[in-house]
């Protein structure tokens, strides 16, 4: 896993020498078009984000469709590296919660399945990174974003992304995966009530993943997202084929791609996540120093 090593090698387990630098969104964006939709929508302002890795932080990307479990894995990985884990989709539902002045047309794409404009979420997340800067933070690891091209270049144009972890899964769960999502309305815990059970064959192995349940102060709280049904999410999963895949592309010629295919449930595709990023050695330290 050279690439891997490569980075962990260049980052040191503190994370306090770690700066940001500002550069503004318009000179991000490429053409005249993108600079007017900047300045139009108030993204002309200062992006803090880091120009070269300088070690001390992380800046890594979870890609994969929708289900996959990139919410799952980069939010345990943002407890064990403490990164923020910065998902796009949650700064959006955040906004369509608001009664801010985007929430009903944001409601419409997002219901529909649609992606958000470029412009749109490059401002929401830009928001969240200047919060972020203010409280503190540093480094990421980004779930859900860049989610087209464009996004990618503009994000490749203000920083340097060290690790790209594309999460792969046998497409057959992915739909069951997806309807059996669930959310505690309370506490906003995430849980699966879907048990993927499917039987191997032709070479290639089966694969099962049992329900993640809520514990029982959450069970009668759960909600599902407005845009998890059948309809929706086979629409989301045609997009990400469309708009979504060349992304993995993109990075992958860059040589920052890391492909991970999930073998399983949590238990079993956990350590060989971390296996996979030669952090096996720094969760035991973790568990141990708890
Ligand atoms: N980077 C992005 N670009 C455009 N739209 C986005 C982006 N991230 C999130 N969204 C919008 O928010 C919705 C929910 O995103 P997310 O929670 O990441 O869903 P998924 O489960 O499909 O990965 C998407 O269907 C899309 O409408």
């Amino acid at each position: 896993m050279a690439l891997v090593s490569r980075i962990l090698r260049s980052r040191p387990s503190s994370v306090s020498s770690y700066h940001y630098i500002s550069r503004t969104f318009a000179s991000a964006v490429s053409s005249e078009t993108d600079i007017k939709a900047a300045s139009l929508l108030g993204l002309n302002k200062p992006l803090p984000l880091r120009q070269e890795p300088r070690g001390g932080s992380l800046q890594w990307i979870f890609l994969g469709c929708p289900g996959v479990g990139k919410g799952t894995y980069a939010s345990r990985l943002s407890n064990l590296l403490d990164v923020p884990h910065i998902a796009t989709g949650d700064l959006v539902r955040e906004e369509l919660s608001s009664s801010g002045p985007l929430a009903s047309q944001l409601a419409e794409i997002v219901n529909q399945g649609k992606l958000v404009s470029d412009e749109i979420i490059i401002n929401l997340l830009s928001k969240r990174l200047e919060a972020g800067e203010a409280k503190g933070e540093s480094g990421f690891i980004l779930d859900g974003f860049p989610r087209t091209i464009r996004q990618a270049e503009i994000l490749e144009g203000v920083t340097n992304i060290d690790l790209v972890i594309n999460l792969k899964i046998r497409e057959e769960a992915l739909l069951a995966k997806c309807l059996g999502r669930r959310i505690c309305s309370e506490c906003g815990g995430n849980y699966n009530v879907a048990c993927i059970d499917i039987k191997g064959g032709n070479g290639s192995p089966g694969i099962y993943m049992a329900p993640l349940l809520p514990p029982p102060h959450c069970a009668s709280k759960l909600i599902t997202r407005s845009d998890d049904t059948e309809e929706v999410v086979k629409e989301r999963l045609r997009i990400y084929n469309e708009m979504s895949q060349p992304v993995e592309e993109f990075y992958s010629i860059r040589g920052k791609l890391l492909e991970f295919e999930i073998p399983g449930g949590i238990p079993e595709s956990w350590p060989k996540l971390l296996q996979a990023l030669n952090l096996d050695d720094h969760e035991d330290k973790q568990s141990a120093a708890a």
